[in-house]
């Protein structure tokens, strides 16, 4: 080789350098996206059990079904359900109702499971399912969860079967859901679209959880303090499929509007005249009955 073609030093530790950070970008990615694992493993098993003779067009079939295409054309399985997450008190449940007033019928939430009693007045299957623990266990071991937590000594958590009946009804299911909850719903094979609210700044976000005044002092230190690192997971490239600051309410509400009717083209042909009256209910978690 020609010496005068030959890398310098510096050069040659500028692509190394390079090649570090591309590695280590490539592994944050795949941290952050436990699905791809899942989703290789899936079709690996798939593969052994049906040993197909043309991987080329199983794996085409196999994948399809994943595809987010097929997922928002009314499959039999329904809309492909939407993630609207963010730190506590950004206005996550605000956003959410303002969507479900403004197309009435065309959004659901899915019903919870809980270990904890009924209280007088819920029914179940309205505000709950209500279950066992030995039973909820065995529902979470044999993978019928997409996330559960245990709070106060009491599980909760959201069925691949309540979500599927959101769809079955022919709604969109929304899944209004910290940071904590979409890491899990990542590691499941839900595959919704993920929607991030972030906050204009840290003092707006400590103002709205100040004057809802819902929580105690410490409850509202606690949420602020998980809120830093939430928004930086939020922001993190390829964690989100979109990220909306929620300033002015009206404007952050106009482009949830607009990515949710890029998401589900069908929303534009209902407008808020059509429906009026047919509110959609969120089943109430009880008062003073906090998940997050
Ligand atoms: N753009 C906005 N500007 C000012 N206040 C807002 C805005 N959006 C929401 N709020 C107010 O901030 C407070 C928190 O909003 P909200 O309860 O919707 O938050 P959240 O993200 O659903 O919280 P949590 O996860 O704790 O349920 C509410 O009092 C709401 O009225």
């Amino acid at each position: 080789m020609d010496p005068s073609e030959a890398l310098t030093y510096q050069e040659i530790s500028d692509l190394n350098n390079r090649k570090l950070e591309i590695k280590r970008q490539h592994s944050e990615y795949v941290e952050n996206h436990p699905e791809i694992k899942e989703m290789l493993n899936d079709f690996m098993s798939a593969v052994l059990l049906e040993k197909p003779s043309n991987v080329f067009h199983f794996a085409s079939s196999h994948f399809a079904e994943l595809s987010p295409h097929n997922a928002v054309t009314q499959s039999p399985a329904g809309y492909q359900p939407a993630v609207v997450c963010g730190p506590s008190g950004v206005g996550k449940g605000t956003l959410v109702g303002l969507l479900m007033k403004s197309y009435p019928g065309r959004f659901g939430f899915s019903v919870s499971h809980t270990t904890r009693a009924p209280r007088p007045g819920e029914e179940e299957g309205r505000e709950y399912y209500f279950t066992s623990r030995d039973e909820m266990q065995q529902g979470v071991e044999d993978g019928k969860f997409i996330e559960y937590a245990d709070v106060h000594g009491n599980m909760y958590g959201t069925s691949f079967a309540a979500v599927q009946r959101v769809r079955e009804g022919g709604k969109v299911c929304i899944l209004d859901i910290d940071v904590q909850g979409c890491k899990n719903v990542k590691k499941s094979k839900l595959n919704p679209r993920y929607l991030f609210i972030r906050p204009p700044s840290m003092e707006a976000l400590e103002d709205r959880l100040r004057d809802r005044g819902t929580e105690a002092e410490q409850d509202l230190q606690r949420r602020l303090g998980n809120a830093g690192v939430e928004i930086e997971y939020g922001e993190g490239e390829g964690n989100f499929d979109r990220v909306v600051t929620n300033e002015v309410l009206e404007d952050s509400f106009a482009e949830v509007k607009r990515v949710f009717e890029e998401w589900y083209p069908h929303l534009k042909e209902h407008s808020e005249e059509e429906g009026k009256g047919e509110e959609e209910g969120r089943p109430e978690d009880g008062e003073g009955e906090e998940k997050n």
